[in-house]
């Protein structure tokens, strides 16, 4: 081993007790059973849904209070306890509401902090203490420890104990301290997140799961395909962009674009009210309880109308610079018979209906208005001055990438691009060929490119972040053409399909996954693909898990619009050292249902696959590092003190 590593180890090991107690310790922890890892994916927005799930740990909250508890309580207490522990603050306050007196609150408080300790204790039997010190409520620290750890036979020490507890109360202390407790039980159940793409669009609140996201204690993210263009348009792709505001008006979130994240969107407004008018094709999709008038509405129409018609003009050049790209069948203006208001696709001649071309020069398509491209230019200068936008955006890029080796599993949104044949798909980008991982990593590649270069906006890298989200060799869209153009403005549902890559057949396939996991130099045996992107129709009978096990998917429909498609509220996947476990969602329908019902229903799991043997930290990708560590220790031992 190189002595000047060693000579540098030695700096920070400086003693033979400091390396000794270091070698012990990590020994310890890779024996350890391994922490839960959690996965969600396609949370479209939907805050108060996915943030339930993150309270809830996918149920294991419940469950372990019910191994604690189940033989004294009934359903109707543990399921307040399980509310108290998901949403503490408004908990107590229902509590405080209930109880009569004085008396009956700091009983309850007694009480309920003993049970909680008792939780802490079961959730944190697989971790170190300096782990779960790093958890507990930093200003309660000292006190917890205390109660958590007696261990006197004698009972000498109960009155002291006693005392810690009626201070606590006396001092009204109580609230925060179990508030603090319950948050210490959510990070307890979940050591790790996985979040499997598709953060953005659709839904009202992505940016607070950014937020709750930035706040976790250990994540990482899977770009989705709609991660990717909030990436691009950030990066300075203008056609990226045009298609979030866009997604946003048909969604009625430009509160998003303008609120959120600060973006002004007058500029675009005078234009849409200037060219535009009603249009039944472009009304926004209302959320449900929200109260829209009418003249919002209109306003909305007319601003979706003017970016979905930058944002077909904007694809053409980008098509015509990059011919590898194959999209020409998808130079939908060029093909217009603007006299007869009717397009030829695919052989087939089909009425255009709601049409709204009235920016548009038939002779050149592609030519944005002058004043198009002012209000392009000011809306991308303000994306890219969002100051809450790039704090969202770099979390994505520093805790994001396109696809994850984990603990021996393949992490990826959307697919591993293949042919007829099971074949790794090739695409060519200028005079190189890729495919299978080597094309994932060039995608990443131009990705992570753009992003650190975006006043470059037309150069390649950009184009290729377009590409990501809609070309048909891209992992993260899947499909052969996004008909985003025909489900506007042609009624027949034919030219709405898009077809898709036949990853999603092949997958089914266990020698197709196998061979899937080798091309990522992961070990077919043990390693599964973990999917989102395509909502499971589980109403239809079909089923998550696939190939034998190899392959999960977990896109269940956290997304509102999706739910009667799939019939259920999204799927989560835990694995812990016992194995995997797959978990259906009912229906969320508020935080006020769970705290006051105590309706938290019970999500059905189905075991994906059980470990032979507890899996343990050692046998993880952490666990790698530790044995790393444990070697280079050992080596700077033997070098320095055993002379
Ligand atoms: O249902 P919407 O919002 O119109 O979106 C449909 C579009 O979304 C996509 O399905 C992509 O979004 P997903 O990644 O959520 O599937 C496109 O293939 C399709 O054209
Ligand atoms: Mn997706």
């Amino acid at each position: 081993m190189d002595a000047q590593f060693l000579d540098l180890l030695a700096q920070k090991y400086d003693t033979e007790e400091k390396v000794v107690t270091e070698i012990i310790n990590l020994e310890a922890i890779s024996n350890l059973p391994k922490g839960t890892e959690h996965f969600v994916s396609d949370l479209h927005g939907e805050f108060q849904a996915f943030q339930h799930v993150l309270r809830n740990g996918s149920g294991t909250v419940k469950e372990k209070i019910k191994d604690l508890f189940r033989e004294v309580w009934t359903d109707n207490e543990i399921n307040d306890f399980a509310a108290l522990v998901y949403y503490p603050e408004e908990k107590i306050q229902l509590v405080k509401g209930d109880l009569c007196n004085k008396q009956a609150l700091n009983r309850w408080y007694r009480q309920t902090i003993e049970q909680m300790l008792k939780l802490i204790s079961y959730a944190s039997s697989k971790y170190t203490r300096s782990k779960l010190r790093k958890a507990l409520p930093e200003q309660f620290v000292y006190i917890v420890e205390e109660l958590l750890y007696k261990t006197d036979p004698t009972n000498n020490k109960d009155p002291y104990y006693e005392e810690i507890y009626r201070q606590i109360i006396s001092l009204g202390q109580a609230d925060k301290l179990i508030i603090g407790l319950a948050y210490t039980t959510q990070r307890l159940v979940v050591d790790h997140l996985h979040v499997v793409g598709d953060i953005y669009d659709r839904g009202p609140d992505p940016d607070k799961i950014m937020d709750t996201l930035i706040n976790y204690h250990s994540v990482d993210i899977q770009w989705g395909n709609h991660d990717v263009l909030w990436i691009g348009a950030y990066a300075g792709s203008q056609v990226c962009l045009a298609n979030i505001i866009r997604i946003c008006a048909r969604y009625d979130n430009l509160d998003i674009i303008e609120d959120v994240y600060g973006i002004n969107l007058r500029p675009l407004l005078n234009l849409a009210e200037k060219y535009y008018d009603d249009n039944p094709a472009f009304r926004p999709k209302l959320q449900a309880g929200h109260n829209v008038s009418a003249q919002e509405i209109l306003q909305i129409t007319k601003i979706h109308q003017a970016i979905a018609m930058i944002q077909f003009k904007l694809e053409i050049p980008i098509i015509k610079r990059r011919p590898y790209f194959h999209m020409s069948e998808r130079l939908l203006l060029e093909r217009i018979d603007y006299d007869n208001n009717e397009i030829r696709i695919g052989g087939k001649t089909y009425p255009l209906e709601n049409t709204c071309f009235r920016t548009v020069n038939p002779q050149q398509p592609e030519q944005l208005l002058e004043e198009e491209q002012q209000v392009m230019e000011k809306l991308l200068f303000s994306v890219q001055h969002s100051e809450k936008l790039a704090r969202h955006m770099n979390f994505l890029m520093k805790k994001g990438s396109l696809y994850l080796k984990y603990n021996g599993n393949l992490l990826i949104h959307g697919c591993i691009p293949l042919d007829e044949e099971g074949n790794m798909e090739a695409m060519q980008i200028e005079d190189k060929t890729y495919s299978g991982r080597q094309l994932l990593d060039v995608f990443e590649y131009y990705l992570r490119y753009a992003f650190a270069h975006p006043e470059e906006t037309d150069d390649l890298a950009t184009d290729m972040v377009w590409y990501i989200w809609t070309g048909e060799c891209s992992s993260l869209f899947g499909k052969r053409e996004m008909t985003t153009f025909e489900r506007y403005f042609i009624l027949d549902k034919e030219t709405h399909r898009e077809r898709k890559n036949p990853y999603y057949h092949l997958r089914e396939n266990e020698e197709i996954c196998r061979k899937i996991l080798m091309e990522f130099d992961m070990n077919p045996d043990h390693g599964h693909i973990i999917n989102g992107h395509t909502p499971v129709k589980e109403i239809r009978g079909e089923n998550p898990v696939k190939a034998n096990g190899k392959m999960v998917v977990i896109d269940g429909g956290f997304s509102k619009a999706y739910q009667s498609t799939t019939g259920i509220a999204g799927y989560t996947l835990l694995y812990n050292s016992f194995g995997m476990q797959l978990v259906a969602h009912k229906k969320f329908n508020s935080k006020e249902d769970v705290l006051c019902n105590g309706t938290d229903v019970l999500s059905v799991k189905r075991l994906v696959d059980k470990e032979l043997e507890r899996k343990l930290v050692r046998e993880t990708n952490v666990g790698e590092k530790l044995l790393q560590k444990i070697s280079n220790l050992k080596n700077l031992l033997e070098y320095r003190y055993m002379k």
